[in-house]
């Protein structure tokens, strides 16, 4: 397991943002060329990496998917390991997924299973989203599993827990910007500008009453604004501000009402601030629906495992374009405790690496023991 952890410290100091893992790939390509190479074919695709491992007697292929980019975060743990890529950290555990990813499909290039493998290095899972363009692609189309898997790290379970439950597990999601465009002008003389430090900060303020008067209060929906920007210096009035901002929710029809609720404000904002505004809805993620077939098979097997503490859990407003593999192809995701005081995104995030032994021991296990007939 020795090696699984140095790959993933390897791998944690070269965060790179989506569309651009050219080292991370490189890193990755470089360890499976280490590996007997009689049953391995690699193919790439952009930033991304898809390898075949042929079984013994095939009669299905079953996928196994990791994530692959890193966030715009300033590293603050403690490592010697630190990410050496300023500004950018694995603070999302995609470090942990493709180490672990590795592990498993180590284990079976020595140990050939009885069906074929394909093992997915996707890139871009935070944005713009590497799943769909992904799946379109012929290398992808070549070797599309008959059932698929893949695992998020959860700071809040411990080491040797897994979560997961039938049906949806994640949220549907659409990023959000909005610019508006005022006029600047010398701080002693707003009679004479148009300010987008207050048009922008109304905005943001009144987005934040869709959740509390717009939506039902027992459907579940986030209207989240990270970024807010205006302005260049303190006597001067601000031309321009953005917003920059998340949407989630349970349902398509929460998210259209939102994303309409969203429009009149701005477009109200537009009116009442004699303000230009634009809307850019970037990218969305549908839901992450495990199938239950599949997720009742693997929560049975895993309850029964001495070695893992199974729990049945609630969904999470977190999205993942994951989602988009599981509308075609039958198959579940779940948490894997990594027991850290710091949520995901946070700069101080230092998951329990144990857990890379406690997943790929558990996904060895499990899918030996897959047949058609669970697909
Ligand atoms: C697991 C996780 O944290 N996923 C991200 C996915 C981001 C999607 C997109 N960039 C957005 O912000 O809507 C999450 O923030 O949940």
């Amino acid at each position: 397991m020795e090696t699984f952890i140095q790959l993933r410290r390897a791998l944690h100091q070269i965060p790179e943002p989506g569309f651009k893992e050219f080292k991370t790939q490189q890193l990755i390509l470089s360890y499976l060329s280490t590996l007997p190479s009689e049953r391995l074919e690699i193919e790439t695709w952009r930033t991304g990496i898809l390898v075949k491992v042929s079984g013994t007697n095939p009669s299905i292929r079953i996928g196994y998917r990791t994530d692959m980019d890193g966030l715009p975060i300033s590293e603050n743990t403690s490592y010697a390991f630190q990410s050496q890529h300023q500004g950018f950290m694995h603070a999302c555990g995609h470090d942990i997924h493709m180490a672990i990813t590795l592990g498993i499909l180590t284990h079976f290039a020595h140990n050939p299973h009885q069906d074929d493998l394909i093992f997915i290095f996707e890139p871009a899972e935070e944005g713009p989203g590497g799943a769909l363009p992904m799946m379109a692609s012929a290398q992808f189309q070549k070797w599309k599993p008959d059932l698929i898997m893949a695992l998020h790290i959860a700071p809040d379970y411990p080491v040797g827990t897994i979560a997961t439950r039938p049906g949806i597990l994640f949220a549907n999601t659409s990023e959000l910007f909005v610019d508006l465009y005022g006029t600047g002008g010398h701080a002693a003389r707003p009679h004479q500008a148009n300010d987008m430090v207050i048009a922008t900060s109304h905005l943001a303020t009144q987005l934040q009453t869709i959740v509390s008067r717009n939506v039902d209060p027992l459907d579940s929906v986030i209207v989240t604004i990270g970024k807010m920007t205006a302005g260049t210096k303190q006597n001067i009035i601000a031309d321009h501000g953005r917003l920059e901002g998340t949407i989630r929710t349970l349902t398509l029809a929460a998210m259209e009402k939102v994303k309409a609720r969203i429009q009149s404000m701005v477009e109200a904002t537009a009116i009442g601030y004699h303000c230009k505004t634009e809307i850019d809805w970037g990218c969305s993620y549908c839901q992450v629906e495990n199938h239950v077939k599949p997720t009742q098979h693997f929560m049975h097997w895993a309850q029964a495992q001495p070695d893992i503490n199974l729990v049945e859990c609630s969904v999470a407003m977190t999205g993942e374009d994951f989602g988009y593999f599981l509308r075609e192809i039958p198959g579940f995701m779940f948490w894997l405790g990594v027991d850290t005081p710091y949520g995901l995104h946070h700069p101080q995030i230092e998951p329990n690496e144990k857990a890379i032994a406690v997943a790929i021991q558990t996904m060895c296990n499990y899918i030996s023991e897959i047949r058609q007939s669970d697909s």
